[in-house]
């Protein structure tokens, strides 16, 4: 184990918590036995237990106890609220909280852990199979240890990277809605290869391949998408009849506002927690 004699609490195993969990275990940073996770229903927490074999409970305080640092991993108006539960807030001091709520900003947090070290993150469910995009910002008590410390429980699940915290509602539409917009334009397209007919499963199957190999072909050539696109676009070819025909949709305006409407709503997520106690 590369983090060995660490505990690590996830405060929230749902579906991202479960996801950073699974991909940690997947790629072997963390013993099923280092983590601790808490649901609020009992029942959710055997589930957890059950998938995984981490150790599990419905007390927050016994979790954050028994763990160095703390994945906080609820829903962004319930954060307050759990922050604010009896002793959580000394159990916390010194120790390193990595927030991974939608909206919530440093300030409200470091507000709530005046004596914590807070790290901002923006991880997305693509963590659960170690392709996960995840954004980090520090808070002004996070030094290079702690940021050191989140940064290796992400890098382990995907590509990480450090901004402002300004930045934090563009990175969570771009990078934790993402997934969502383009599981949309996979569907998508696969309609169009069943309306042409070929079976849904092929034209899945496909059309996931599709974005993939794109995806690296960008990442892994760092040519420019449009350089890209040119070169499959034969002259009087197919490619360019479909490009003129999603151009004709403005699908660059339609994906660009995506992206600035799902960040304008995520800097209003964190209003409710603030209010919430
Ligand atoms: N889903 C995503 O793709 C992403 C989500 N996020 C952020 O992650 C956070 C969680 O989202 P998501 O996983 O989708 O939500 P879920 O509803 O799937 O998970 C929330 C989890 O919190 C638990 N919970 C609720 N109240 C408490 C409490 N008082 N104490 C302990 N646990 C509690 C729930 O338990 P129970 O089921 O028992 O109620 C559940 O396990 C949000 O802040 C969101 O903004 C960030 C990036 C991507
Ligand atoms: O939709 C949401 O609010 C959460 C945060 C980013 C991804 N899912």
């Amino acid at each position: 184990m590369l983090l060995a004699g660490r505990t690590l609490a996830i405060i929230g195993c749902g579906t991202m918590g479960e996801a950073i969990v699974a991909g940690l275990l997947r790629a072997g940073l963390l013993a099923p036995t280092q983590i601790v996770a808490t649901t609020r229903r009992q029942e959710a927490a055997e589930a957890v237990r059950q998938r995984h074999g981490v150790r599990i409970t419905t007390d927050n305080l016994q979790a954050i106890g028994e763990a160095d640092a703390v994945v906080l991993a609820v829903k962004p108006q319930r954060v307050s609220k759990v922050l604010h539960e009896e002793g959580v807030g000394a159990a916390l001091v010194g120790k390193t909280v990595i927030s991974i709520a939608a909206g919530v900003t440093l300030a409200q947090l470091q507000s709530w852990l005046p004596e914590s070290p807070v790290v901002r993150a923006m991880p997305n469910t693509p963590c659960l199979i170690g392709q996960g995009m995840t954004v980090l910002a520090r808070g002004s008590r996070a030094g290079d240890a702690e940021v050191a410390l989140a940064k290796k429980l992400f890098d382990t699940v995907g590509l990480c990277l450090e901004v402002e915290d300004k930045l934090m509602d563009a990175v969570t539409s771009l990078g934790a809605s993402g997934p969502a917009f383009v599981y949309v334009m996979i569907e998508a397209m696969a309609d169009g290869g069943v309306m042409m007919g070929l079976p849904r499963p092929v034209a899945l199957q496909m059309a996931a391949q599709v974005f993939q190999g794109a995806a690296r072909m960008v990442l892994s050539t760092g040519f420019h998408p449009a350089a890209l696109k040119d070169q499959v676009t034969t002259p009087a070819g197919c490619t360019i009849a479909g490009i003129l025909t999603m151009e004709d949709g403005r699908i660059r305006s339609v994906l660009a506002r995506t992206i600035q409407e799902a960040a304008r709503v995520a800097s209003e997520l964190g209003r409710d927690s603030s209010a919430e106690k």
